[in-house]
């Protein structure tokens, strides 16, 4: 018989540690980084000044900064075995599995992985920030059948971030927006793919090890996975028109309305107005109504039905996409940014490390014997 222990499906609602990297209040609809409301961050702030405080816990002085700009610059490239390892994946692989891939032959190449000090473990953060965008680039380059582009040490990091996807310099307006997207993805407490990472650390496992885990738990469409998903409910609804149509059909078959509801926000996800803006920028900049269009007609209908509001993901989608990412690339995005968070976090775990381990309760078949035995 099952015995009447009260289960917490899926932790929903369970603290399970302190944490001191941000604070995600669904009461007062906001979020902290390290006591920083993150629409300051996102109107004030580079990405690369977001990814000290995260580590660091303060802003940086100026001089704190110049320095990691320029260690930053200097660790731009893709590495040999990274590119190779790559090449010998075929080009329909999910660009999550390729980025999830690079990261681990990262970690079986790196003289530094079993040391897991704070001063190492930082280091390889910040070169994984650093190396991270030559990957996503190179791989939605390759995908599409274009020579890689080499990275430019006179950009800033958004900057060389596009200029390593497209090979060409993009609008300030467009490299503002992918700022804003990088600074409010970086981080969101105790998310399924952070939680992951800080799992993997807790058992003394190196910091590779628990990036390549929190990679493979963003890549679901219920988590990072999302951003990727929006896209292909817009190209299935096509336009504005057809939201009523294609909702009743979601709805009668049970399906999720990617990009919308949120374990801890029930009122709306804090990121969503600044993201929603930056998008809106992108929309005057290429011209793109008939997206805006598609975008408010399903957040009104799907909300007006259901009550659900969006989450970052919903308005983070359509803004690559105008940009001109391909689809599959919107989540190693994500990647990109939040390996300050993750990173972050498993500073912190094995600061104060305790291994998660928790119990479940065992429902299946009372004890019974092998015949004969
Ligand atoms: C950056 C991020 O990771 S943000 C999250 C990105 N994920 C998505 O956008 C995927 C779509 N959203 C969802 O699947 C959910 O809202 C989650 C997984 C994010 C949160 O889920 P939970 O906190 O477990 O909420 P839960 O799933 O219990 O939702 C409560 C009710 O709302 C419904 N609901 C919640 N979100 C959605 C949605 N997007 N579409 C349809 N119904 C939804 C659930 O089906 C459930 O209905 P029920 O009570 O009739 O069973
Ligand atoms: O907090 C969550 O569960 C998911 C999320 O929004 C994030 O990771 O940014």
């Amino acid at each position: 018989m099952t015995e009447t222990i009260e289960i917490y499906k899926g932790l929903a609602g369970v603290p399970v540690d302190y944490t001191a990297v941000s604070k995600v209040n669904p009461e007062t609809n906001s979020l902290l980084y390290r006591g920083y409301p993150v629409q300051e961050l996102a109107a004030n702030c580079s990405f690369e000044q977001v990814a000290l405080l995260l580590w660091n816990g303060e802003l940086p002085s100026k001089e704190e900064l110049a320095e990691f700009e320029a260690f930053e610059r200097a660790n731009r490239a893709l590495a040999p075995e990274v590119r190779t390892v790559i090449d010998a994946l075929p080009t329909t692989s999910h660009p999550m599995d390729v980025v999830r891939t690079a990261v681990s032959v990262i970690g079986a190449s790196d003289p530094e992985t079993a040391d897991d000090s704070p001063e190492a473990n930082l280091r390889k953060a910040k070169r994984l920030f650093a190396g991270l965008p030559a990957i996503v680039a190179y791989d939605q380059r390759r995908r599409h059948g274009l020579e890689p582009v080499e990275a430019r040490d006179d950009l800033d990091y958004s900057q060389n971030f596009l200029w390593l996807a497209f090979g060409e310099e993009q609008a300030p307006e467009v490299v503002d927006a992918f700022r804003v997207s990088m600074v409010l993805y970086a981080e969101h407490s105790f998310n399924a793919s952070t939680f992951t990472a800080r799992v993997i650390t807790s058992t003394l496992a190196d910091l590779y090890s628990a990036v390549t885990g929190a990679i493979g738990a963003l890549k679901g469409p219920l988590h990072g996975g999302a951003n990727e998903a929006v896209m292909h409910t817009f190209e299935e609804i096509g336009e504005a028109g057809q939201v009523e149509a294609w909702l009743d059909e979601a709805l009668a078959s049970k399906k999720k309305v990617m990009g919308f509801g949120h374990r801890v926000y029930k009122n709306g996800d804090s990121r969503v107005p600044t993201m929603r803006a930056a998008m809106e920028r992108m929309i005057d900049h290429y011209g793109r109504q008939d997206v805006l269009d598609l975008y408010v007609a399903l957040e009104e209908a799907f909300g007006g039905r259901k009550g659900i509001k969006p989450n970052l993901d919903y308005p983070a989608g359509p803004t690559y996409h105008l940009m001109g990412f391909d689809t599959p690339t919107f989540t190693p995005i994500f990647v990109a940014s939040r390996i300050t968070g993750w990173t972050a976090h498993i500073l912190e775990q094995n600061a104060s490390n305790a291994l998660i381990r928790p119990l479940s309760v065992y429902n299946g078949p009372d004890e019974r014997h092998v015949p004969g035995a």
